[in-house]
């Protein structure tokens, strides 16, 4: 079943791609890399809401929905209690905002780590309810035999392993990974055993870079980093950090804008005018018929 999605065209950032275009599928993501190389990386962003997914979607290959939205657009201190309600209703807004990137699902702490069953049915859940064509789980070796599970009963699976934030009770904050040469093995190890359990990627973030760069080349998937390495076949980050949303963001982020002072700005214009009645103003207003 395919849907026409009308769209004003009048400005180039109203129709971020000529619909209707195929989208990117999982297995052309998997088959970017060639004998252990990546020739063009790969481009991930966060998305949690259809307008953002509009606006990064033809710019991206793959559109994660993070459980980062925890932090990032409900304040919770930190990933744990995000819901299954969360993950599924705004990866339902991604999909509708999107046509050309890959959504990718995040499963929230709590929903998976059980048993491959309760993955399976987490996992089916939110890709039903979304429409959403994989999904991302936190953990390493712990991790495979779910990962294998699903991905062969239809649901590929992004792996995700070094600084795992959903496992910050364990670990004791968001300190970078792989510093001691037990933590470094082990990073490698978790990415090892994704990859042969069917990961179709796998994310690599907060691990020194020399650990990034021998994942990446222990793996025959694609490694898609944050505050990795550059040499990982792809790169992702949170946008609102991207964006210069928030004061105080990891070490591994760019900030790319400085939008938390454009909304500043733009707040105090307008409460400004409202406070001196210049809003609205003509042009806003509805005129009786004459
Ligand atoms: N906005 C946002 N961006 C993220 O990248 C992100 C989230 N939220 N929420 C979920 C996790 C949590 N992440 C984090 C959070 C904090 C640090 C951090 O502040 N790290 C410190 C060093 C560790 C410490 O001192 O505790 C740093 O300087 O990078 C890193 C990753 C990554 N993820
Ligand atoms: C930071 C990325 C990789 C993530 O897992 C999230 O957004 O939750």
């Amino acid at each position: 079943m395919s849907t026409t999605y009308t769209l004003d065209t009048s400005t180039s950032r109203a129709n971020p791609t000529p619909a209707p275009m195929k989208r990117l599928t999982v297995p052309k993501i998997r088959a970017r890399k060639v004998d252990g190389t990546t020739e063009e990386p790969i481009v991930m962003l966060t998305a949690y809401t259809a307008r953002q997914a509009q606006l990064l979607d033809p710019h991206c290959d793959l559109l994660l929905v993070g459980d980062s939205l925890g932090q990032v657009i409900y304040g919770l201190p930190s990933t744990i209690p995000v819901t299954m309600e969360m993950m599924a209703n705004h990866a339902a807004a991604v999909v509708r905002g999107s046509y050309h990137s890959v959504v990718v699902v995040d499963m929230p702490f709590g929903s998976y780590e059980a048993s491959p069953q309760d993955a399976f049915d987490a996992a089916a859940r939110l890709l039903k309810e979304s429409g959403a064509a994989a999904v991302k789980v936190e953990g390493g070796e712990a991790m495979a035999e779910t990962v294998a599970f699903l991905s062969q009963r239809g649901i590929p699976v992004m792996g995700h392993v070094g600084l795992t934030p959903q496992a910050v009770n364990v670990l004791g904050g968001y300190m970078a990974r792989g510093r001691s040469d037990a933590e470094a093995e082990k990073i490698v190890s978790d990415a090892k055993a994704l990859d042969e359990a069917g990961a179709f990627a796998i994310v690599v973030e907060g691990v020194v870079e020399p650990i990034a760069i021998e994942v990446t080349k222990a793996v025959s998937c694609p490694t898609i980093g944050i505050g990795a390495s550059a040499k990982c076949d792809g790169q992702v980050l949170v946008t609102e950090d991207m964006l210069g949303m928030f004061e105080r963001v990891p070490r591994f982020v760019k900030k790319y804008n400085d939008i938390a002072t454009t909304i500043e700005e733009t707040a105090k214009t307008y409460a400004a005018e409202v406070r001196d009645r210049g809003f609205p103003g003509p042009d806003q207003l509805y005129q009786p018929k004459n």
